[in-house]
């Protein structure tokens, strides 16, 4: 039976995940707080692009960390170019970080500001490198977009999501999640933060450039509250713990410049 290596609980957080994971203590972590007054403006940013009118969503699961839709990344369908990238990046999969009750669960904060929630959309550079595995370690390798979600109005295509959340509501359960395009799930601006960082869960390799978009999107309460009803444990445990507060909070910047499109 698999252990829990690290998860989001007192003795497994992220203030232990160094114990077995050291790049935890590194100098390009993720997340962070972006503060907009420190961020310089840097005009040779040019827009970010998303590709992804052809992009092949497979299927949706739970990880025991957070909801997962995965994609087919098998060609250059679904990529993101542009903005600070040298290379496109083939979308790999999507997921999210929230928080409990009426409480902010996103990564990044803004100013310290946190917002309700925040979608990760993952892509690699599948144009340097032959494998999604081998991208992870890599400092050019990931491309991370970051949206964040603020309550208010239902989210007119999140239901897409949320509807299907029964059906992984246990860790280690997948189901066919086919035809879904995440960009109805982007908000009307594409302008964005960008920092070098880390993934920020385990192993926390520093190998993502960060494009966090300026606009949030906004979801109601009620449909954050469906992504509670998920558990980190798996049907057989007999603790079902609530999926809930499945965030790390924010690393050192440790000299990093935070640049902006416009
Ligand atoms: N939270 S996260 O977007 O940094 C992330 C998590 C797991 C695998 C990744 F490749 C990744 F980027
Ligand atoms: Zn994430």
């Amino acid at each position: 039976m698999s252990g829990n290596l690290w998860g989001y609980g007192k003795e497994d957080g992220p203030s232990v995940w160094h114990k077995h994971y050291p790049s935890a203590k590194g100098n390009q972590q993720s997340p962070i707080d972006i503060v907009p007054h420190q961020v310089s403006h840097d005009p040779s940013l040019g827009p970010i692009v998303l590709n992804y009118d052809h992009c092949t969503s497979i299927s949706i699961s739970n990880n025991g960390h957070s909801v997962v839709v995965e994609f087919d990344d098998s060609d250059d369908r679904s990529v993101i170019l542009g903005g600070p990238l040298v290379n496109p990046c083939r979308l790999k999969q999507f997921h999210f970080h929230w928080g409990g009750k009426g409480c902010c669960g996103s990564e990044h904060s803004v100013a310290g500001k946190n917002y309700a929630s925040e979608l990760h959309l993952v892509h690699w550079n599948a144009v340097k490198y032959r494998t999604y595995g081998e991208a992870a370690t890599a400092p050019d390798g990931l491309a991370v977009l970051g949206i964040f979600l603020q309550t208010g109005d239902d989210h007119r295509w999140l239901h897409m999501i949320t509807d299907a959340l029964f059906m992984v509501k246990f860790k280690g359960s997948v189901t066919d999640f086919r035809g879904f395009n995440p960009k109805c799930l982007l908000p009307s601006s594409l302008h964005y933060w960008t920092y070098p960082g880390s993934v920020t869960t385990p192993p926390l390799h520093e190998s993502v450039t960060w494009i966090i978009l300026k606009e949030p999107i906004t979801v109601s309460e009620r449909q954050m509250s469906k992504f509670r009803m998920l558990l980190f444990t798996a049907e057989e445990e007999d603790q079902r713990m609530r999926m809930e507060n499945n965030f790390r909070p924010p690393q050192p910047l440790k000299g990093r410049k935070v640049r902006s499109s416009v």
